[in-house]
């Protein structure tokens, strides 16, 4: 079994919602990212989202795009990151890392490569934003020759017919994208969510992660009422911006953060 699987089986049998935060490799430097995995992991992460720094991110809101700007100015590339897991991996080899990334630095780097390498760093799975699961690319049979999940995002607009492609390629988990537009967008509507759940759970038998636009305990918790896992980005990432000057104290406030969205889903989910 996946490790991937193993988590979601585990919480599962727990009843509990997975949490899951989302931080871009390298930001606001390229120390700061692997203290930073073991601390949220020890404040309760249940999985690891890690962006790639890209130069041309069309799905990320501005606060991400923001942090992407200060990993690429600190020279940070896919190969760094896939350094940083295997870093990761020598002191964690539960937690699941997936990468969240577009095509274009995987294509220069080379389908087969990228997936070996992934694999050797310990990703469990990757999400890349600009591969539709129509497209029968040989990303997706290279990350599957070397056992690596596939994330797929379901959207509001996705219909009945779409869900059922991505069920058919999917692995480890879906990400469906809770409202319209790009990360870090506002107005969540809880009841909306639940309504596409039920619609994505008659036809994938996957977990089902939920993301975009969930910025404190409250969202986190209304969301785990519903979700497999709850997903958070820029509201992290937006903590870190802001000690973007003082990085020593980033692990300490964002694992705050991540405590008190841990404690918050765990009193909804046993609620
Ligand atoms: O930032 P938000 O609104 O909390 O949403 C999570 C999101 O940032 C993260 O999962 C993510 C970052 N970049 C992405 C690109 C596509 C889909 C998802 C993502």
């Amino acid at each position: 079994m996946s490790r991937i699987a193993g988590m979601f089986q585990r919480l599962g049998a727990e009843d509990r919602t997975a949490l899951i935060p989302f931080v871009t490799a390298g930001d606001p430097s390229p120390e700061v990212t692997v203290p930073l995995m073991h601390r949220m992991v020890a404040a309760g992460a249940d999985l690891i989202e890690l962006g790639v720094p890209f130069s041309d991110p069309i799905a990320d809101g501005p606060v991400i795009q923001r942090a992407t700007e200060r990993a690429l100015a600190r020279g940070v590339r896919l190969r760094d990151v896939l350094d940083m897991v295997r870093r990761f991996r020598e002191q964690d080899s539960e937690t699941p890392v997936v990468l969240m990334g577009y095509l274009n630095p995987i294509e220069i780097m080379g389908h087969g490569a990228f997936a070996a390498a992934a694999r050797e760093a310990g990703v469990d799975g990757a999400l890349v934003v600009d591969v539709p699961p129509e497209e029968g690319h040989d990303l997706v049979e290279a990350l599957r020759a070397e056992n690596l999940d596939l994330v797929y995002l379901l959207a509001p607009t996705s219909d009945g017919e779409r869900i059922r492609r991505i069920g058919a390629v999917a692995s480890g988990f879906v990400y469906y994208v809770s409202v319209k537009g790009v990360t870090g967008a506002g107005n969540l509507d809880v009841e909306g969510v639940a309504a596409k759940l039920a619609e994505i759970r008659a036809r994938i038998d996957l977990p089902v992660g939920v993301g975009f636009g969930i910025k404190d305990a409250d969202d986190a918790a209304r969301v785990s009422a519903v979700a497999d896992a709850v997903i958070v980005g820029s509201a992290i990432v937006g903590r870190i911006e802001q000690l973007a000057d003082t990085p020593e104290q980033i692990p300490e406030v964002v694992a705050g953060f991540i405590a008190e969205l841990r404690q918050a889903i765990d009193t909804a989910s046993h609620a």
